[in-house]
């Protein structure tokens, strides 16, 4: 068994926390409101702008040519394709790009960027693949799990269960969980610890995201 997979088996409350959260089984069901939908993907992209630069950090600490090719490619598809979906969804929902671009992180947004980009920034390509494994790995299964769900034929929720629900998509997540795997496997005991640190509080976060969309949190003042 892989390292990534011992992780999830060690934590398994709070990933089917994640992967059961009720924004996620409404987006499933097609019975999510659009109100709460519409702040999300505001949220979404404010939040992948700086996750696309985890990516850029990740070619930057790359030990080797193939894996800098591998973070720049994904760095360039959260950009153009990922990113692509949200601003479609802006177009229809009648949001300009330079609202969704400048749009203000709400609390756990913001809190949860910066911690990407803390430990992507201060740590090494362990603790890069450890913070940024739970977000992809997340969406694929969530993606996987809803594909034959009412809501993948929603004509608002289809389009974003078909894009984490894609081979692509799959793709990707398979290459960060097989990258995580092959470095982490000469680990000593002290620093797998951190990086199950690291790993539980971006998923976490990830379960924090759902709930801060499904509440449409906003800051006191
Ligand atoms: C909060 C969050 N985590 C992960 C992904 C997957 O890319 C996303 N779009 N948003």
């Amino acid at each position: 068994m892989g390292f990534s997979q011992e992780i999830i088996t060690e934590i398994d409350n709070i990933w089917q926390a994640n992967l059961k959260h009720p924004f996620v089984q409404e987006i499933g069901a097609g019975t999510l409101p659009v109100k709460k939908f519409k702040y999300y993907m505001v949220q979404d992209y404010v939040y992948l702008m700086d996750y696309a630069k985890v990516f850029a950090l990740g070619a930057l600490k790359s030990p080797d040519l193939k894996t800098m090719i591998q973070f720049s490619n994904t760095l360039q598809s959260i950009l153009t394709e990922e990113m692509s979906l949200h601003r479609q969804y802006a177009a229809q929902f009648n949001i300009s790009e330079e609202t969704l671009a400048s749009a203000e992180p709400a609390p756990t947004t913001l809190a949860y960027k910066n911690y990407l980009l803390s430990v992507a920034q201060t740590g090494g390509q362990a603790e890069l693949l450890a913070v940024l494994l739970p977000c992809m790995w997340g969406y694929e299964t969530i993606g996987k799990n809803l594909a034959h769900s009412p809501g993948a034929k929603n004509v608002l929720y289809g389009e974003w269960i078909a894009m984490y629900s894609s081979p692509d998509f799959s793709a990707l997540t398979e290459w960060l969980i097989q990258e995580f795997d092959r470095i982490t496997a000469q680990q000593t005991l002290t620093q797998r610890v951190r990086l199950i640190n690291i790993f539980k509080n971006s998923l976490r976060y990830e379960v924090l995201f759902w709930e801060m969309a499904y509440q449409e949190e906003k800051w006191l003042v």
